[in-house]
């Protein structure tokens, strides 16, 4: 279980994150998502114990880290920059994690294997690719056995092959009944692995849930020949509108309601689709709202 509280970090004059709340349950996975410079590594930074919150809390399983009796087998984290030496092949840079955690050198062996690294063992990790480089950041994190993983863009370099087998790493975990929170800018990915959300912008909680009700609604997209006269139309029929360029988005009418409408005004259509919310969608509508 991880809860953050009431997080603030500033530097200087810049408030990295302000008063961020939220949970990252067990038997799920939280995705963490926010433009570039939002506060995600922030957060994750200081709930890993690398940095300290102005003020608030980041617990894992109710502890600071710092707090934690046995870290290394309560959290594994994967982070941005790999914590690998250039110079050390896969297997002794395991192996050396492994003896930091007090896990058994079969362990490490049956990891390189599960990440799909047991070929590579031998090379040193300078001559790894960056997919290879976060397969090995995996292998790591999961050393120790912890339920909590925390992940920090862990997509980032893999392959389409990579990342669905990523998914599938955290969705066993989950389904073990481990805790996961992963940030992420790769949206379509994060949809396909993620039961919660937590977005943040500028630093502050945008919003917060279950994905799935922020996810799968039906709009549609309009096209015609005068579209101010139909936006009129839509709203009086209690519609959503928006605009895309000449596009008119319409939410709360059916393609049905909005052919009817358009062919009693006398307004020719050019397009009507329907179109499913997706969490892009609803990340940029929250992203970008003034
Ligand atoms: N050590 C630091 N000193 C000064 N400002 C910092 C420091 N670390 C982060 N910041 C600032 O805090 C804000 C949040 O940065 P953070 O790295 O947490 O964002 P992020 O969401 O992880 O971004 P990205 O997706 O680009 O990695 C940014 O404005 C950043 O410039």
């Amino acid at each position: 279980m991880i809860e953050v509280r009431d997080l603030t970090k500033t530097y200087g004059r810049v408030h990295a994150v302000q008063d961020v709340t939220f949970t990252a349950s067990p038997g799920r996975v939280t995705g963490l998502v926010g433009l570039n410079g939002s506060g995600k590594s922030t957060t994750l930074r200081i709930l890993l114990g690398l940095s300290r919150a102005t003020r608030g809390a980041a617990l894992i399983n109710g502890k600071r880290y710092r707090d934690l009796r046995h870290p290394l087998r309560q959290v594994g984290a994967v982070l941005e920059q790999g914590l690998a030496h250039p110079g050390q092949t896969g297997y002794s840079h395991l192996v050396t994690q492994a003896l930091l955690s007090g896990t058994s050198r079969d362990r490490v062996k049956e990891l390189l294997d599960f990440v799909g690294l047991d070929a590579a063992a031998s090379k040193r990790t300078g001559d790894y690719s960056l997919g290879m480089r976060q397969r090995l950041s995996v292998a790591t994190a999961l050393l120790g056995e912890p339920d909590v993983l925390v992940l920090d863009e862990a997509a980032n370099g893999l392959d389409p092959a990579g990342m669905a087998w990523l998914r599938g790493v955290l969705r066993r975990h989950a389904a073990d009944g481990g805790t996961v929170l992963i940030s992420s800018h790769l949206l379509n990915d994060l949809e396909q692995v993620a039961d919660d959300v937590v977005i943040i912008g500028q630093g502050r909680v945008l919003h917060t849930g279950r994905l799935d009700a922020l996810i799968g609604g039906t709009r549609l997209r309009v096209r015609c020949g005068d579209p101010a006269r139909l936006w009129a139309a839509f709203e009086h029929y209690g519609a959503t509108v928006a605009a895309d360029g000449q596009v008119l988005l319409v939410s709360g009418l059916t393609a049905e309601n909005v052919g009817d409408l358009a062919l009693h005004l006398q307004v020719p259509l050019y397009e009507l689709v329907t179109e499913t919310t997706h969490l892009e969608d609803v990340f940029l509508s929250l992203a970008e709202a003034p």
